[in-house]
C-alpha cells in the first residue's frame, strides 16, 4: 500500500489542485490516513446500495456516500465495514451517520462520517451509484482521488504529482 501524505503537505505543495471538505467529519475506523479513487453512491436512511457496493472487490477505493446529512438512522455498521475490509476498499466517508461505533474503532478501514445512531437504514435499494455528490464545499466525482488524515478531506482530479 502507497504511503499516504499529509493532507496538510498536500495542500502546502498543490493547493491550487485540491478541494478540501469544511464538514467536520469524525473518524470511526482503525485507518486513520487512507487514499484512492472515488467511487460514489448517494442513498438516504436506506443503505442497500452501500452494502452491496462494500461486498464487491474495493481494489483500494473510497467509497463516497452522501446520505444527505441525515442523522436518523446508520448508513454502515460493524458487519458491512468489515466486508468492506474484507473486500480491500482503502475507506468509506459517509455524510451522514454509522452505528457499531466500538467495532468501528477496529476495523482496519478509513471510516468518517457526521456521527452515530444505532438505528438501522431501510433496504429498499433507493438511490444513485457513481454520480457526483457534493457536501462540505466539495464536489466528489467518481473517478476522482481523494486523500483523508486527521486534518481533513482533500480531492483533487487525480493524485497530484503521479
Ligand atoms: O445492516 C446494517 O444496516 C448496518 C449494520 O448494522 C452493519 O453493517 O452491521
Amino acid at each position: 500500500m502507497a504511503e499516504v501524505p499529509a493532507t496538510a503537505d498536500l495542500i502546502d505543495a498543490h493547493g491550487d489542485l485540491l478541494a478540501s471538505c469544511e464538514t467536520q467529519l469524525r473518524q470511526f475506523g482503525a485507518r486513520r490516513a487512507f487514499q484512492g479513487t472515488i467511487v460514489t453512491v448517494t442513498c438516504r436512511e436506506d443503505n442497500a446500495l452501500v452494502k452491496r457496493l462494500l461486498g464487491t472487490p474495493g481494489q483500494g477505493r473510497v467509497l463516497v456516500v452522501d446520505g444527505g446529512g441525515s442523522l436518523r438512522s446508520a448508513l454502515m455498521g460493524d458487519l458491512i465495514a468489515a466486508s468492506a475490509a474484507r473486500n480491500g476498499w482503502a475507506g468509506v466517508v459517509i455524510n451522514g451517520a454509522v452505528r457499531d461505533t466500538a467495532q468501528l474503532a477496529h476495523i482496519d478501514l478509513g471510516i468518517k462520517a457526521l456521527g452515530s445512531n444505532p438505528r438501522k437504514s431501510a433496504k429498499t435499494g433507493a438511490g444513485a451509484v457513481d454520480v457526483p455528490v457534493a457536501f462540505g464545499g466539495v464536489v466528489f466525482d467518481p473517478g476522482a482521488w481523494l486523500c483523508s488524515d486527521e486534518d481533513g478531506i482533500v480531492v483533487a482530479a487525480e493524485k497530484p504529482g503521479a
